[in-house]
Parts: structure tokens; C-alpha cells; sequence
């Protein structure tokens, strides 16, 4: 069976190869901000579960000569002070998140959409959020511009990682450590099965 990663994330593609997962990468391309303006009343979960799922189904067209496939996208976001962000690109809107984030706490969630795909139609599909409460740290002026400097805030949901250098700042997570890094093993491994797979299956196949 084919595992596809719909996503650019190198986070993602390292959570999973990590947990035996080899998977295929078809970088969706969606653009996130039009599938957003489509939902002017959606709850923050709808948002990433309608993300995640604009980004699964636009990589099955290319599923057409395989028999059998999985696809899986995801979205992050972080949900503080009232507003649901993704990344900050760029270095003013990083500082000024860090200040109000720093000490505080937030809600990132990450939505998931796990497809059952046979030559390139779609024949089942299991899709949920899952949310993980992060308590940042209270960085100093100095340490948040050092951060920013470093370029990584700048293009990852929340302006913060918390498997590399942004770890530094995180003083604790309540929930799914690989949701906020990218991709919940525990909530694909459920929604895998919905679909009847099995994720220890996935481990012995090949791409
Ligand atoms: N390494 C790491 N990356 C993180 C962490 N939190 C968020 N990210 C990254 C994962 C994703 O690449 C990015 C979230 O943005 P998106 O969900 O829109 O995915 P992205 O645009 O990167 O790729 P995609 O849209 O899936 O092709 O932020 C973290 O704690 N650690």
C-alpha cells in the first residue's frame, strides 16, 4: 500500500519516517488563505479539518495508476488571545505574537485527513482535529529577537517548534507532542483504522 504525504512539511515527513512510516510526498500547493475566506463562520477545528482535507484531496488526481493508497494532510494552527494564527512570516508579526504569547498559554491544533484511495478515486476518508495546549516559557526581549533572527518562527504555525530551537520556550504540553510538531500518530493511527488500516501494517511497507 502507497502512503502518501500530502504536505511540504519536513516536520511532518520526519515524524513519520521516525515512527516507520516511508511515505510518498505530493506537495498539495493549496492555497490556505482562499479555503479560509470560504469559511467565514467556521469553528477553529473546521478550519484545520477543511484545510487538511482541501490538501489530501488535490493529490489524489495523481493516484490514478496505483491501486491501493493512503493520503494523508494536515494543518496547524495555534489558537491564542481570542485568534486562530498560522505562521507569522514575517519577523514584526513573530515579535509581536511572542510578546503577547510569552508566559501565556495557547491551543494548537492540528487537523487531520486520512483518504482511502483506489486508481485515483477516493473510497473512504476518516478526518479530525487534534488539540494540544501549549504553555510557552517567558522569554526574555532579547531571547524572543534572537529567535527571530534565527528565521525558524517565521514559517512554522504559531511562530514556535517544539522539537527544535523553540523548544527552549515551551514550559509545557498538555496533549499529542506530535500534533503539535505536525502530524498526531495516535489520532492517524485511529483514523487509519476507521478507514481499515492498520498502522503496523505501514511499517513493513515499502514507498
Ligand atoms: N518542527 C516543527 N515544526 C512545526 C511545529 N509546529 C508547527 N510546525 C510546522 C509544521 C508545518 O510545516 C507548519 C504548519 O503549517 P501548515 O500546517 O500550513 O503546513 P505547511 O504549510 O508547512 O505544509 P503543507 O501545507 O502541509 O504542505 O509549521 C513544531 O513544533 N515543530
Amino acid at each position: 500500500m502507497r502512503f502518501v504525504l500530502a504536505s511540504q512539511s519536513p516536520a511532518r515527513l520526519g515524524v513519520l519516517k521516525a515512527a516507520g512510516i516511508e511515505p510518498v510526498v505530493r506537495v498539495s500547493g493549496v492555497d490556505e488563505d482562499a479555503v479560509i475566506a470560504g469559511l467565514p463562520n467556521a469553528s477553529p477545528e473546521q478550519v484545520v479539518t477543511a484545510l487538511a482535507e482541501a490538501k489530501a484531496r488535490t493529490v489524489v488526481g495523481d493516484l490514478e495508476r496505483v491501486e491501493d493508497a493512503v493520503v494523508v494532510g494536515c494543518d496547524s494552527m495555534l489558537r491564542f488571545d481570542g485568534q486562530l494564527v498560522g505562521k507569522p512570516g514575517t519577523p514584526e508579526v513573530a515579535k509581536a505574537r511572542w510578546l503577547k504569547m510569552a508566559g501565556g498559554e495557547g491551543t494548537l491544533l492540528t487537523g487531520h485527513a486520512v483518504l482511502r484511495v483506489r486508481h485515483g478515486v477516493i473510497a473512504d476518508s476518516a478526518i479530525a482535529a487534534e488539540k494540544t495546549v501549549v504553555r510557552f516559557a517567558s522569554p526574555t526581549v532579547a531571547e524572543i529577537d534572537a529567535y527571530i533572527a534565527t528565521g525558524e518562527p517565521l514559517q512554522v504555525a504559531g511562530a514556535f517548534t517544539l522539537d527544535s530551537l523553540g523548544g527552549w520556550f515551551v514550559d509545557g504540553i498538555d496533549g499529542d507532542p506530535s500534533s503539535v510538531i505536525g502530524i498526531s500518530l495516535p489520532l492517524t493511527r485511529r483514523l487509519l483504522s476507521a478507514i481499515g488500516v492498520s498502522v503496523t501494517d505501514l511499517w513493513r511497507s515499502t514507498k
